[in-house]
């Protein structure tokens, strides 16, 4: 039976047509893999006899994600560690200058990140100040990831000798997975991140419902349409299977954003534990993950609940409209579709914080002792189609004032990754209380520095190169 792409996938039953996908498709698509150490290897070819062979070698350093999840399992059975995650992705360019002809066509992925189109969509930076790396064509990406550093960097050396001269690494970025006091990942800003995810696998959703806060109100069940496409460069399109993957460096200016924390706080006259609550309003939770819709203060963290909509706060008075989580997914709240069109929106995302600060990121010390530089997010997100999922979401919803749809009322940019003209929003005094007041635009505190968009193919498809 061919794979049915149209409902989320029983890894452990899988037979036939989609036990053979699952053997070709690369890991951390369906599935996030183990990455706290991670490298991101930037390359560009210079002669495509030599790069195909590459990659038919790297392939030798390759799991699959059937691999992957039995790993997985093995791990929590007897706490076997796994191996490392190998990922390769190539752009529209690199499979143009390897010669091959039918690749997956995504109208966003033959332009690329770089295309001037795609930089007014989006209201990116520049190119040009992108940077030096990320300036010229970029052909393919190798992430290797893993546990340790240790594991991690053995993995990353031994890819480093499979390159002939005629591979170039034109950038390399270094991901350092963070955790909060309980463990949970963290982004530089302090906030649990990583939790809201479209689940993929059956069995994934089913422990999202027994062992979390359940399903009955966000159900996060996705459909394998959702981030799988056919590999058509691939001998069997019919089982071989990839995903388009965005990969953007989010530069974050922590002192930034923690004194527009501040100011909000000012502004609003909060006072005492309650000015967290500023913080939160900018991103949706809490920094230990509780959802702001859901509760005024802190303190629901575990499990991260994930089990709620915007049904019970319709006119923004818990969780703004413009909180980077409203805006990112209305959990069918957003007025301009219905529900389960909405939801087509979403992506996979797999990023993971680089740079390393002194502070702690929890820690109640002033802005002055934040970063400025040289920290941020390697933003990574598995798409299958780029312009419904990444681009709409960072085009049409982040960065449009007017979203979510609501009378009378304009929300603003995203203050978190919102690109083009901030202006003033409105947020509520008193949690659920009905006085609001309007505070200064959030000075941008997150800045592209380069990326763009790939295609992670079948490891048939490299093999057969
Ligand atoms: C430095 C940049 C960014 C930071 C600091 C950041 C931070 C966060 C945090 C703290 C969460 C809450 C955790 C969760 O619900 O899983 C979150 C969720 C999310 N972010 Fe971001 N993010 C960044 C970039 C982006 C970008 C570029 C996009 C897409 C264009 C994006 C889309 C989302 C989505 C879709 C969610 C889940 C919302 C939900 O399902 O409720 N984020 N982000
Ligand atoms: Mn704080």
């Amino acid at each position: 039976m061919s794979v049915d792409l149209s409902t989320t996938l029983s890894w452990t039953t899988a037979t036939g047509d989609a036990a053979t996908m699952l053997g070709e498709l690369q890991p951390n698509i369906l599935k996030a893999h183990v990455r706290d150490h991670l490298s991101a290897l930037f390359l560009a070819f210079g002669d495509a006899a030599e790069a195909r062979t590459f990659l038919v070698s790297l392939t030798g350093k390759m799991k699959s994600a059937k691999a992957h999840l039995d790993e997985v399992g093995a791990f929590k059975a007897e706490g076997a560690a796994g191996t490392p995650y190998v990922g390769a992705g190539l752009t529209a360019a690199g499979y143009r200058v390897l010669g091959v002809e039918n690749f997956p066509q995504d109208e966003a992925f033959l332009r690329g990140m770089a295309a001037a189109e795609t930089r007014r969509k989006l209201n990116d930076p520049p190119h040009s100040t992108f940077d030096p790396g990320y300036r010229g064509e970029i052909h393919a990406v190798v992430l290797v990831g893993d546990a340790t550093d240790k594991a991690m960097t053995a993995r990353r050396n031994e890819i480093l000798g499979l390159l002939p001269d005629s591979v170039t690494v034109l950038a390399e970025e270094t991901g350092l997975g963070r955790v909060n006091a309980r463990g949970e990942g963290i982004e530089h800003f302090g906030y649990v991140d990583g939790r809201s995810q479209p689940l993929f696998l059956t069995e994934d959703v089913d422990a999202e419902k027994n062992n979390t806060d359940g399903i009955n109100v966000w159900n996060p069940a996705a459909p394998l349409s959702q981030v799988l496409v056919p590999d058509t460069a691939a001998p069997d399109p019919g089982v071989h299977f990839g995903s388009y993957f965005v990969f953007r460096k989010l530069e974050q200016n922590v002192r930034r954003f923690k004194q527009a924390e501040a100011d909000l706080a000012d502004t609003l006259g909060l006072t005492g534990d309650d000015r967290e609550r500023a913080g939160a309003m900018l991103i949706g939770r809490f920094e230990d993950g509780t959802p702001l819709t859901t509760q005024r203060e802190d303190g629901a963290e575990s499990p991260v609940s994930n089990n709620f909509t915007y049904d019970s706060d319709r006119a923004a008075l818990k969780c703004p409209f413009q909180a980077h989580i409203r805006k990112t997914n209305p959990r069918g709240s957003g007025g301009a579709e219905e529900p389960a069109d909405e939801r087509l929106h979403l992506m996979a995302r797999r990023g993971v914080t680089y740079g390393e600060r002194p502070d702690d990121p929890n820690a109640d010390v002033p802005p002055a002792a934040r970063p400025s530089g040289g920290v941020g997010l390697l933003f990574m997100a598995f798409n299958s189609v780029l312009g419904n999922q990444f681009e709409f979401t960072q085009a049409i919803w982040a960065d449009n004032p007017g979203f979510p749809i609501v009378e009378g009322v304009t929300p603003g940019l995203d203050p978190v990754i919102g690109q083009g003209t901030r202006g003033p929003s409105d947020y509520t005094v008193d949690w659920g209380g009905s006085a609001q007041r309007t505070a200064d635009p959030v000075p941008q505190s997150v800045t592209l520095r380069g990326g763009d968009y790939f295609f992670m193919p079948s490891l048939a498809f490299l093999r057969s190169l």
